[in-house]
């Protein structure tokens, strides 16, 4: 796959927006996200989440701005098939109909040959259940049929929502290695919706983070855990502090006054420093990012906390008219070709957030 053929496979939100009568339900979202990596698009119950993935697929449309995959609005694409899968709901299939059958129909309507749903079913580990009907399925099983309907086009671009809903441990850590197969080893983008950061923080390499329909954060998960640092406790911390200084590295007290936090990840360096000082280790350790506090800190904030539980008019289906306010996973788009040309990733990062929660003890 060529450079161009990668950057043109993203996925752009600029300014979007949705509004159901006077609810904001999306607020002038924009965001990027890139191939070949999986990004966690993260944000509470309410958050707008879903909302944006609709809008991506056009089955609701924007109230302001643009939702495009592949430089072109879902409703432009010829191929959407190829392009893009959806997982949003593994509650789309008919009850009668056994999943073989149901990928089956999907795929006639589609051109694609049977041969592709057995090799799918046997990919996402259902290939003895297929047969029986779906109304009998675990959810970990139909969120399993849903992720073979989404890649039945063998799409560029994936969207899944909370995949790893109902799925035992096992199934999220297959879940977990299929998604980084496909980003790494096929180059797809794979955006994955959680609402809980803890979920997906061991699968995302990039992070979009949402509350209130408004962007809070966007970037990698290594800029989220920001800079490394050492938690380092002695007899004399100010004496060590001292000591780290002369050796170029900063520090700032912790726990009181009791302990050091040391701007450096690199502990034998610590260690060196205070064994030359004369300064006894009690303790030395990394200190790691409290990530879920930080999510929380980050969708709390007073500005973002979340007004969409407190209520919103709630309206079935979508006042704009566009669409049906629900469709079974991978439901059937016209066959056409894949499309190209995303812009390249804005280098841009949203700062309005507290500083990293850390865990100390
Ligand atoms: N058709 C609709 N009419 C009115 N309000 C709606 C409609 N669809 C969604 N909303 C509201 O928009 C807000 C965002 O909903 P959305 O489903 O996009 O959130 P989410 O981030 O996916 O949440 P969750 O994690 O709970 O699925 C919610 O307050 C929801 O009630």
């Amino acid at each position: 796959m060529t450079v161009a053929e990668i950057q043109g496979s993203g996925i752009s939100v600029r300014g979007l927006t949705k509004s159901f009568g006077s609810f904001r339900a999306v607020d002038d979202l924009t965001f990027e996200v890139r191939p070949g990596r999986v990004t966690g698009f993260l944000g509470p119950n309410g958050a707008g989440k879903t909302t944006t993935l609709r809008m991506l697929l056009g089955l609701i449309r924007p109230s302001a701005g643009e939702a495009l995959i592949g430089g072109r609005r879902y409703a432009d694409l010829s191929s959407p098939m190829q392009v893009v899968g959806a997982a949003l709901e593994a509650t789309g299939f008919h009850p009668g109909r056994s999943g073989r059958d149901h990928l089956r129909v999907l795929a006639a309507t589609h051109g694609i040959p049977d041969a592709r749903v057995d090799q799918l079913l046997e990919l996402v580990g259902i290939p003895a259940a297929a047969r029986k009907r779906a109304g009998d399925y675990s959810m970990g099983m139909r969120q399993r049929l849903g992720l073979a309907g989404a890649l039945l086009g063998d799409p560029d671009v994936l969207l899944l929502d909370e995949p790893a809903n109902g799925l035992d441990p096992e199934g999220i850590r297959w879940m977990r290695g299929f998604m980084q197969h496909l980003a790494r080893d096929q180059g797809k983008t794979v955006l994955v919706s959680s609402h809980m950061l803890s979920e997906v923080e061991q699968t995302v390499e990039d992070v979009v983070i949402i509350a209130n329909g408004h962007l809070v954060r966007e970037g990698t998960m290594e800029e989220l855990h920001g800079e490394p640092s050492a938690l380092v406790r002695t007899t004399d911390p100010a004496a060590l502090a001292a000591a780290l200084e002369r050796a170029g590295i900063g520090s700032a007290v912790e726990d009181g006054g009791a302990a050091l936090r040391a701007t450096t990840g690199d502990l034998a360096r610590v260690g060196d420093v205070a064994l030359a000082a004369g300064l006894p280790v009690h303790e030395l350790r990394p200190l790691r990012t409290d990530l879920e506090r930080l999510f929380l800190q980050l969708t709390e904030a007073p500005e973002h906390r979340n007004r969409n539980l407190a209520g919103g008019e709630l309206v079935s289906g979508d006042p704009d008219g566009a669409a049906p306010p629900v469709r079974a996973v991978g439901d059937g788009p016209p066959v056409g070709q894949p499309a190209g040309g995303v812009p390249a990733r804005s280098g841009a990062r949203h700062t309005d957030v507290p500083a990293p929660a850390e865990e100390t003890r």
